[in-house]
């Protein structure tokens, strides 16, 4: 493959997980990879000492959505200086291509391979609704490549084949999983701690992914409960976490619902509402159409709902979700990327 692959784009778990997914591939394939992203927002968390890259580089960069117009300007002439900075970094490294996962840490390296003429963009998009970058720079993309438009090539999402390992499919409730998203949700928590009482009456385990900020709180609260649950604020382990769990209940962000797919495990799904678009919500309702999982918004939220899902045909949801998603996709998004480059 001729010059250096840069990989752009987080702010949050969601994005990170599929910019990690590609590193990975690449670095197997043993293509120099580059990161770019934002010092604000996750991203170095994720990738600052990765021994996979060959660089990183953390701009500071801000989103421009949800800003008055002084913020916007200012985003704006910050993202055009980065953008040329960008360029000097595509130049120095002899990159040809680059592959934005989204989020406002994008902008600068994906506008810059818009200028270069001698580089391609490839874009994933994660969500059911586009993104505001995407919308605005997937037509210079040589490709878009999303587990919900269309038109993309490849029409899957790409998850880290432990997920598919350690699904099995369930026949019993025996323990319930909680799942926050990256950040951890409120809404979520504050739903468990709820049901909490008469899970544990029913013998049910609790695994309880809370969030930086809540977990202090959470744990406090199933100690008062006198309930021993698995509470944490953020695991690498996830994949484990999702295997010891016969059901979940989840925000609907675009990783995590493939990863459940992926492994098999029927989920009550309570999108969070705020999102861009309202995206988690159709992220889910496409399953929901295909009665591959159950979804309510945090308004309607109601326990009753939620214990006659575990008393229905778990078995029959876990066992169809088997041909929700395929393995090895970020395999088959490489191999069309690598062809390219060579064109
Ligand atoms: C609030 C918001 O706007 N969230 C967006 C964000 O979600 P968010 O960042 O929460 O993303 P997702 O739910 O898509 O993914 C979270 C990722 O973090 C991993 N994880 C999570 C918890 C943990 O303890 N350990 C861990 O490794 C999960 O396995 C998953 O791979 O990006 C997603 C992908 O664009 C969007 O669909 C979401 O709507």
């Amino acid at each position: 493959m001729r010059g250096s692959v840069v990989i752009t784009g987080g702010g949050t778990g969601g994005h990170l997980k599929v910019a990690d997914a590609f590193i990975e591939e690449f670095n197997k394939r043993g293509i120099p990879v580059i990161f770019i992203g934002s010092s604000n927002g996750q991203d170095k968390q994720w990738f600052e000492n990765d021994k996979r890259l060959k660089a990183t580089y953390f701009l500071d960069t801000k989103g421009v959505v949800n800003k008055n117009a002084f913020g916007k300007v200012t985003s704006i002439l910050n993202i055009i200086s980065k953008t040329n900075y960008c360029l000097g970094l595509f130049s120095k490294y002899n990159v040809k291509t680059v592959i934005s996962v989204g989020g406002f840490s994008a902008a600068a390296a994906t506008f810059a391979s818009i200028v270069k003429l001698d580089c391609k963009l490839y874009i994933h998009e994660q969500n059911s609704v586009m993104g505001t970058l995407n919308k605005v720079t997937s037509k210079f993309a040589t490709e878009v490549f999303s587990s919900f438009i269309k038109t993309s090539i490849i029409k899957d999402y790409p998850v880290s084949n432990e997920f598919f390992d350690l699904g099995r499919i369930r026949d019993k409730v025996n323990t319930v999983a909680f799942f926050g998203g990256s950040q951890g949700a409120i809404a979520i928590n504050n739903f468990a701690l709820k049901l909490a009482p008469k899970l544990n009456d029913m013998g049910i385990n609790i695994i309880h992914q809370a969030g930086k900020n809540d977990y202090h709180r959470v744990k406090e609260e199933y100690a008062k409960l006198n309930i021993d649950a698995d509470v944490f604020d953020f695991s690498k382990e996830i994949p484990l976490k999702m295997q010891k769990a016969d059901f979940a209940v989840s925000r609907a962000g675009a990783s995590t619902l493939w990863e459940l797919c992926a492994n098999c495990l029927p989920t009550f799904f309570i999108p969070y509402k705020h999102a861009a678009g309202d995206h988690q919500f159709y992220n889910a309702k496409d399953l929901k159409d295909k009665e591959l999982c159950f979804l309510q918004r945090e308004e309607e939220l109601r326990e009753e709902e939620f214990f006659n899902a575990i008393n229905s045909d778990i078995h029959d949801i876990s066992k169809r979700l088997t041909s929700s998603i395929n393995s090895n996709v970020v395999a088959l998004i490489c191999n069309i990327i690598v062809q390219n480059n060579k064109k």
